[in-house]
């Protein structure tokens, strides 16, 4: 992919939010230092409803030009290893619905409560993972679900997988960032650097430098091509 249809002296604003400060720093430290001035790396806390919060606070006080959630996530078997890069496709919150005895889990989208799903920009997502693939980090675009309890059990991980095709990784802030930028009708991005894989909780398994150091990596790239 051409990723020169993007300028690499762009003065787009961009604004990424973290959950935790281990992931901004990790962040700030793969900026190269000239692009302090277009990037702002700000704290989102953990879960959907503190990401969308903090966003929307952001947003109403400054003027940006896009919006990106980025951090460490758990990779579903088959998409994502650990150390790799998940690129959303689609900000999926997952768990926004109901439990009925009768058919399992009802999406809003079926409640006609509106929508559990957000696009990710397709063009930035391409020249991406092309110039994350170029600096040797093995990177996959799909669904990305955003759930409020992390998925811990093995049937809880198939149930998730089979209700969301080619779901590749979790996270707990993604939807909540990607709505607050689609009410600013601005363009998304959600970032996932592989610390775990989604299954049976096992936290003495999650390889959290590796997905740090994965992200610092990825990070170096962004003001390139964005
Ligand atoms: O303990 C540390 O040093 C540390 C450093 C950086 C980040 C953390 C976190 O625990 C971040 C929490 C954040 O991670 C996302 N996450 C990671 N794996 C999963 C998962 O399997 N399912 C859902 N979310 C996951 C999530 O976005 C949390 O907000 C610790």
């Amino acid at each position: 992919m051409n990723t020169s249809i993007h300028s690499h002296s762009s003065s787009r604003r961009i604004l990424i939010m973290t959950a935790v400060e281990a992931e901004r720093e990790a962040i700030l430290r793969g900026l190269p230092a000239l692009s302090e001035d277009r990037f702002s790396v700000q704290l989102a806390g953990v879960g959907p409803a503190s990401a969308a919060a903090r966003t929307t606070a952001i947003l109403a006080k400054e003027s940006f030009d896009m919006v990106i959630s980025a951090g460490i996530g758990g990779g579903f078997a088959g998409y994502a290893d650990i150390g790799s890069i998940v690129l959303a496709s689609q900000m999926i919150a997952a768990d926004l619905g109901s439990e009925t005895p009768e058919h399992g889990f009802i999406s809003v989208d079926e409640l006609g409560f509106g929508s559990s799903m957000i696009q990710a920009d397709t063009v930035y997502n391409g020249s991406l993972a092309s110039a994350i693939q170029q600096i040797g980090l093995a990177v996959h675009i799909g669904p990305v679900v955003t759930v409020s309890t992390t998925t811990g059990s093995a049937e809880s991980t198939a149930m998730l997988a089979g209700r969301i095709p080619g779901a590749s990784a979790e996270g707990m802030e993604g939807y909540g960032v990607a709505l607050a930028a689609h009410y600013f009708h601005l363009p998304v991005l959600e970032i996932r650097a592989i610390s775990n894989r989604v299954g049976p909780r096992d936290r003495s398994s999650w390889r959290i430098p590796d997905a740090l150091q994965a992200l610092t990596k990825a990070s170096s790239i962004l003001p390139e091509v964005l």
